[in-house]
């Protein structure tokens, strides 16, 4: 951006000298990032009178009307306002001086300060200087930045008569913290203003990304800076004092997470913001309705408690304070969340207010708009069982079906046990609560609890009913032990009985009969009962046990080996939520997870992780205990991506995670899966030799579902890893086994492409490509492609071999082509290039046109390859030698012999050789 010269023709009524900085566009800061997506807003719409920019400090406004108008060439001045410049003669100068810079105006009218009625001299002024306008021109625009300052109604009037009579050429670029009385919402309906407000201006993920990237000297995971973007609502401020203050990406993420329980800077920002200008009515308000998440004039009135409410809301939204509306009809107001949590700190620390009374009377106010969550919220906030224990009758149940357990459980964490215990349907939801956070033993003491207390009430036939339902959730404890026949009794006991207390009770029965018919390998089976649990809980409006029917089905789809079915059972899913509003629920999570281990497998890393991405925005309000199989693709898709110290990081959390936490086999084994190929490429032996003595225990002629078949597999793996193959062919010959006799296709196909790359590496050729040749069969139903990715380099080589025999054609061909050809693009961070040269390898690398004229013409012999890639390898003479179990002379010979060949003296020209000629094959 360049400052525009003061053009001296322009007249000075009034004697007024002119301050350059305050007629120039403002200089562009450091690291300025350029807004494009404001494009269309400046130059695809029908010229309008007024542009208006209003939104809090520090929104960007300025530069980015600056950088916009700059870079788009636009012929534009500025006049940036301050205080002195309510005097309407003062106002008037510059207002001419700027339009002058734009405009050619040879006679600039003066201002009478005397006018004799009050608007009249600027009017007169403005009457003149309009009439003085040429009556066409190129576009043209003109800023008055700083609009709140301007408080004198005169000047208002001006700016109004001024709009109405523009020449059509000229648009009024008005940047305000407030919105303006300039008869804006009059303007807005006849369509001759544009708007840009915060949620405009506010960055999204992308340019917060590209800003970051452009200040800080360390990467920032995307994980990072979504949340961080969530947190501060893209709010450019914060970010720029984000990237002040953090020296680390760990020191980065700190600060984010911080940002929930405040921040000193920002604290201060806000006092200064609003400290001096505030009446005592105006704080208090602040003060009381910073406990709602959201607010409109009767909330406010009631959790006040004095009917100003309404006109205090308009005198606050007025002085431009952090208050968004929370939709369009603009009835519906919140705070910007950093200012929310700045104003419940002030609260926290006044004696003035009566929390506990704030808090019952929100709960109050939203009960009776019947909105249940906030209720419930706020009632939990005043440690009110009374409220909390009327919510939860009222609401509970609807609470349960949507899965809302995190609120349920806040809910029942604050009410005392008795009056649990007495209450079945209360029971029922304690005890589903904790099973759903993995505190199995919990579960059964609050169910015998209530078994002991209900005996002396209840009569024989009521206690029977409480008793079929709670064997409901007792099945699906079995099941989460493992005990899939325990499990199967309970659930066909609950099944059979209709639900008095939770209508649900027969729907999570039936699923939990499904899900055990699923680990037992009865898979079709456990799709038919899948189906009907659906069915089920579509007649219950069972919101979340729908969504759970769907992504079962969808997992017994994935385990078939019907990724494709899979993947439209989802779509099912995710219409059935947009349908019903769930986008918000927990289990929209696990839908996310599941798509995103499709998308993972079929390679669609973006897809992939955009969906890990969703999954931790969904959770966000329940902990990040939750984030491991997030976490998970996210590791996997950064490995996949070959950034290594984002792997790194991931790995580290979920590592955490696992420790600090109890997670089923299913997650823990995703996990570890992950983390053996991370420690494989990065040869970290020891940490999978410390694996092995902590992994799960592996039964592989038992391993009849998914989980028990990837741990098994990730056993098979660490010791492949280790070098100990033959401790790993029987466990995958085990998995393979089992998986074929029950239709486990997917862990088939991953199961043939392990045992290819085993006998792979120890040299037998024939085994190694038949299992290949079968995973490629079974890829044609799966899709597959991440997990052969999964194997790096030495996939190419083994394909490469499989059509170099030709025992592969058509489909099967193309799919192993199209394969190499991924693998050659997959950046491979693992120490070494490991790429063993088969005959296969050597015989595409001599047949290349761009391999040097000595390979050609001085042909190596099959020994002299295995040699030069191992010298690339770096082992040194002897490692060679005990490699090929050949005395170190032989080897030295063979060098000797080879360097002749390619005319060659030193070692290192050895390893550029190779080097050269394995970047033609891998790719790298
Ligand atoms: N596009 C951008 N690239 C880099 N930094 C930016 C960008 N937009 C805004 N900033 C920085 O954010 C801060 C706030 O921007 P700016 O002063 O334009 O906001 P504003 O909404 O006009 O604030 P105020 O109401 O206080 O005048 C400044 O430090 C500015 O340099």
């Amino acid at each position: 951006m360049s400052e525009k010269p003061l053009m001296p023709t322009t007249p000075a009524p009034s004697n007024l000298t002119f301050i350059a900085a305050k007629t120039s566009a403002p200089l562009p800061p450091a690291g300025l990032l350029a807004r494009e997506k404001f494009n269309d807003l400046l130059q695809t719409r029908e010229p309008v009178s007024l542009l208006l920019v209003h939104a809090p400090a520090g929104y960007g406004k300025t530069t980015t009307l600056a950088e916009r108008l700059d870079d788009l060439e636009a012929k534009a001045a500025w006049y940036r306002l301050e205080n002195t410049d309510n005097d309407p003669v003062r106002f008037a100068g510059y207002l001419a001086h700027a339009v002058g810079q734009i405009v050619d105006t040879p006679d600039m009218p003066a201002i009478d300060p005397t006018g004799d009625q009050q608007g009249h001299g600027l009017e007169s002024f403005l009457t003149e200087l309009l009439a003085g306008l040429p009556p066409s021109e190129e576009p043209s625009y003109l800023v008055l930045d700083d609009y709140q300052i301007i408080t004198n109604p005169e000047i208002h009037q001006g700016i109004r008569f001024l709009l109405r009579h523009l020449p059509p050429y000229l648009t009024l670029v008005v940047i305000s913290r407030t919105l303006p009385p300039l008869g804006v919402a009059q303007l807005r309906m006849k369509g001759q203003m544009i708007e840009i407000t915060s949620r405009d201006l506010a960055f999204d993920a992308d340019e917060a990304q590209s800003y970051f990237e452009q200040r800080l000297p360390f990467e920032v995971s995307r994980e990072n800076i979504e949340r961080a973007v969530r947190r501060v609502e893209g709010w450019v401020s914060a970010l720029q004092l984000l990237s002040a203050s953090a020296r680390t990406s760990i020191e980065f993420s700190h600060f984010v997470d911080q940002l929930d329980q405040g921040n000193q800077h920002i604290f201060d920002y806000f006092d200064e913001l609003v400290g001096q200008d505030l009446s005592e009515q105006q704080r208090s308000f602040l003060l009381r309705t910073s406990i709602l998440d959201r607010f409109n004039a009767g909330m406010v009135m009631r959790v006040m408690n004095d009917s100003d409410g309404q006109a205090l809301l308009g005198s606050l939204l007025a002085m431009g304070l952090f208050i968004t509306p929370v939709d369009n009809s603009a009835l519906w107001f919140r705070y910007h969340q950093l200012f929310s949590v700045y104003l419940r700190h002030l609260l926290a620390s006044t004696t003035q207010e009566n929390q506990k009374a704030l808090h019952q009377r929100a709960t109050d106010a939203w009960l009776e708009l019947d909105h249940a969550e906030e209720a419930a919220r706020h009632a939990v906030a005043a440690e009110d069982p009374e409220r909390i224990t009327r919510v939860l009758n009222q609401h509970g149940r609807k609470f349960f079906t949507e899965g809302q357990f995190t609120l349920l459980q806040r809910c029942l964490d604050a009410l005392p046990q008795k009056i649990i215990a007495e209450d079945p349907t209360l029971t029922l939801l304690r005890a589903w609560v904790a099973q759903g956070q993995y505190k199995f033993d919990e579960v059964e003491n609050w169910l015998s609890a209530a078994e002991t207390q209900l005996k002396a009430v209840m009569s024989e036939e009521s206690q029977r009913t409480v008793h079929g339902e709670f064997s409901a959730i007792r099945a699906q404890v079995a099941m989460n032990y493992g005990d899939s026949d325990r499990a199967l009794a309970l659930a066909r006991e609950a099944v059979a009985q209709e639900a008095a207390y939770l209508p649900t009770s027969r729907v999570a029965a039936a699923s939990v009969l499904g899900e055990a018919l699923f680990v037992r390998g009865e898979l079709q089976e456990a799709l038919t009962r899948m189906q009907e649990t659906e069915h089920m809980a579509r007649a219950h409006q069972a919101h979340q046990n729908v969504i759970w029917a769907l992504c079962q089905q969808s997992e017994i789809s994935v385990a078939m080996g019907l990724l494709q079915k899979a993947y439209n059972i989802q779509e099912r899913a995710f219409q059935y939520a947009e349908e019903n509003q769930l986008n918000h629920l927990p289990i929209l999570e696990f839908l996310f997870r599941i798509r995103s281990q499709v998308m993972w497998e079929w390679h669609h890393l973006e897809s992939a992780e955009r969906c890990a991405l969703q999954g931790i925005e969904i959770l966000e309000a329940q902990g990040e205990r939750w984030y491991v199989q997030s976490y998970t693709t996210l590791a996997k898709v950064a490995q996949a991506r070959g950034r290594q110290s984002l792997c790194a990081d991931y790995i580290a959390k979920v590592q955490k995670m696992l420790a600090a936490g109890d997670y089923h086999l299913d997650w823990v084994a995703n996990a570890h899966a992950t983390m053996l190929t991370y420690w494989d490429a990065v040869r970290d032996q020891n940490a999978i030799e410390r694996w092995l003595t902590i992994a799960p225990p592996c039964k592989p002629e038992e391993a009849t579902n998914h989980f028990y078949q990837c741990n098994g597999r990730n056993r098979a793996r660490a010791l492949m890893s280790l070098g100990q193959y033959q401790g790993a062919r029987p466990i995958l010959e085990a998995l393979t086994s089992v998986a074929g006799q029950i239709g486990l296709k997917t862990d088939l196909n991953r199961n043939h492409i392990a045992l290819a790359y085993l006998f792979w590496q120890i040299e037998n050729r024939e085994k190694a490509l038949e299992h290949m040749r079968l995973a490629l069969e079974l890829a044609s139903t799966t899709g597959a492609v991440g997990s052969f990715l999964r194997l790096g380099k030495v996939l190419i080589v083994i394909l490469k071999a499989l059509i170099n025999d030709g025992l592969i054609e058509g489909m099967e061909q193309q799919r192993a082509e199209r394969l190499i050809q991924l693998a050659q693009q997959q950046r491979d961070f693992s120490r070494a290039i490991r790429i063993s040269l088969d005959e296969a390898i050597i015989q595409d690398i001599i047949d290349r046109p761009d391999v040097p004229e000595l390979i050609r013409t001085s042909p190596l012999t099959r020994r002299e390859w295995q040699i030069l890639s191992l010298i690339h390898a770096g082992l040194s003479n002897d490692q060679i030698a005990e490699h090929l179990k050949v005395a170190s002379t032989t080897v030295k010979t063979h060098i000797r012999s080879l360097y002749q060949k390619q005319n060659i003296s030193h070692r290192s020209e050895a390893i550029e050789l190779a080097k050269d000629l394995l970047s033609k094959i891998q790719g790298e």
